[in-house]
């Protein structure tokens, strides 16, 4: 897999925009096939880590195709540990898709998703917690995300990992001693061996505690507005994000279709979905956008379930309720700017908060002078990350992957302490220790499939 050079196209393209572009190669002829198709006036050196200017040319043909920059990084001190070249083109996307393709007619190959990264891994630049965190960097959605994610780059879950099948590792080799030379050896301390598996399999715990924080960040929230129709939907998904993406009219049935703003709260990304009001209408568009308000709120991980104070909770909400009961709610109570005291509501249990809001006091302004919204956001926080939040190990936030394999480390331990109450023979404490040590290297990848590796790298975008 590791063999040959291969190029991709680094930064993000967008026809007609982007002042650079970068075309990168990895691998042995990185640094020959860059020579044939970049000139540089007069004679340069082309020494690592240094700026080159010249042209991009067509080698057969002459035709000079950029003015242009590049960069020489020679193995090991890249990031692949490979030789690597960049050639930072201007930008747009005819440009580095014609330098791309030229790397590839000089004997480069495309670049699978991940796959400098994955040489990274391979050379053993990184492991792969580091590598899954360089993913989870480019695709952060929020600030708290990426922070998480350059955390995890810089080691922080690495290090207890390998910390942890490290103690395992020796522990494991103090049981196989005591079985390949039973005689020459004093007994194992029982105590002690039982005290530090209990430790370890408690700060494994700690660590897999961390994967709810984890999900929140990476693929943050999925938060739908649902109603009556005219309770101040739209109004609020507008007030919320700061931006007039909705239509608010005075009529009901204004939503036809679900509207959604991207936003983040407490660092946590979050897509708000604005619906059409849900009632019975012989408008045949309406009934569809009312059937997508239905589906957006099945999708749903929270439910604002919006009503107008001045008509309070009905009948109409508890049917609507029903549906979605499963999923938490929050009851946004709007409009409570023209109602004098707040009608005492009868919610059926299992809601989860009630907030006040005023989305649209004013009307007819592009900035809406709303109330309440940080009530609702403090409501949100609190439901979903019920202090998970700001855990103990604020910078590490584990993935689904690493919380798998940390609880199969984590149960294999748990048998072992069960052998050891069994006074089973000391092969079988061995077995589910291995196992645990197996599954703290798949974390790392000091212990991992290729199969595993194709899945994580494919997920990665191309070029990284
Ligand atoms: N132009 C450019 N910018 C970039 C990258 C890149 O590849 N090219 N990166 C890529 O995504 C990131 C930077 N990450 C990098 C990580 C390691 C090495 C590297 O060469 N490491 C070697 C040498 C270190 C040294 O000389 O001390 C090493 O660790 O052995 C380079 C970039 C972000 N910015
Ligand atoms: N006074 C006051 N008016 C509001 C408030 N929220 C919304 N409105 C007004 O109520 C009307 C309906 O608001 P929308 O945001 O369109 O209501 P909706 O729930 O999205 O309505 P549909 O899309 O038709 O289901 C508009 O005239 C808004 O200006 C509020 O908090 N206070
Ligand atoms: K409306
Ligand atoms: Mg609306």
């Amino acid at each position: 897999m590791q063999t040959g050079t291969i190029v991709a196209i680094a930064t993000a393209v967008v026809p007609q925009q982007g002042s650079v572009g970068i075309v990168r190669l990895s691998g042995v002829d990185a640094v020959a096939i860059a020579r044939q198709i970049f000139r540089t006036p007069g004679r340069q050196e082309w020494e690592s880590h240094r700026i080159l200017y010249g042209y991009v040319r067509h080698p057969q043909t002459e035709l000079t195709i950029d003015e242009a920059l590049l960069l020489v990084m020679l193995a090991p001190r890249s990031y692949t540990r490979e030789d690597v070249v960049e050639i930072h083109s201007h930008g747009g996307i005819i440009l580095v898709q014609q330098i791309l393709q030229l790397c590839v007619e000089c004997g480069a190959k495309l670049a699978e998703p991940g796959e400098f990264t994955l040489r990274a891994f391979l050379n053993g630049r990184i492991d792969l917690t580091q590598a899954e965190s360089i993913s989870d960097l480019v695709g952060a959605l929020s600030p708290a995300a990426a922070q998480t994610a350059i955390a995890g780059l810089q080691g922080k879950l690495r290090k207890p990992i390998v910390r942890l099948r490290a103690q395992a590792l020796d522990l494991l080799a103090e049981i196989e001693a005591r079985i390949d030379f039973e005689e020459d050896l004093p007994p194992l301390d029982l105590v002690d061996v039982t005290a530090n598996l209990k430790a370890l399999a408690a700060e494994i715990g700690r660590i897999a505690a961390t994967a709810d924080r984890g999900e929140l960040l990476r693929s943050g929230l999925k938060v739908a507005i649902l109603g009556q129709p005219n309770v101040g939907k739209s109004s609020l998904l507008n007030a919320w994000s700061r931006s007039d993406r909705a239509i608010v009219t005075p009529l009901p049935g204004t939503t036809r279709d679900v509207v959604e703003s991207r936003l983040v709260v407490g660092g946590i990304p979050v897509q708000v979905l604005d619906t059409a009001g849900i009632r019975d209408t012989s408008d045949v568009v309406e009934q569809i956008g009312v059937a997508r308000s239905r589906a957006a709120a099945q999708a749903a991980d929270l439910i604002l379930l919006t009503i107008d104070a001045q008509i309070g909770w009905t009948e109409v909400e508890t049917e609507i309720y029903q549906e979605i009961a499963n999923i938490p709610t929050i009851v946004v109570v709007n409009k409570v700017d023209l109602v004098t005291t707040v009608p005492k509501l009868d919610l059926p249990t299992g809601i989860s908060a009630v907030v006040e809001t005023a989305a649209a006091i004013t009307a007819d302004t592009t900035e809406p002078n709303a109330l309440g919204i940080d009530c609702l956001e403090a409501a949100i926080l609190s439901i979903v990350a019920g202090g998970k939040l700001h855990a103990a190990n604020i910078d590490i936030a584990i993935n689904q992957r690493q919380a798998a394999a940390l609880i199969r480390a984590q149960t294999a331990l748990q048998q072992v302490l069960m052998t050891i109450d069994s006074q089973l023979p000391l092969d079988f404490w061995t077995i589910d220790l291995r196992e645990a040590i197996r599954a703290l290297g798949e974390i790392t990848g000091e212990e991992v499939t290729e199969s595993v590796l194709d899945r994580i790298f494919s997920r990665f975008c191309i070029g990284k």
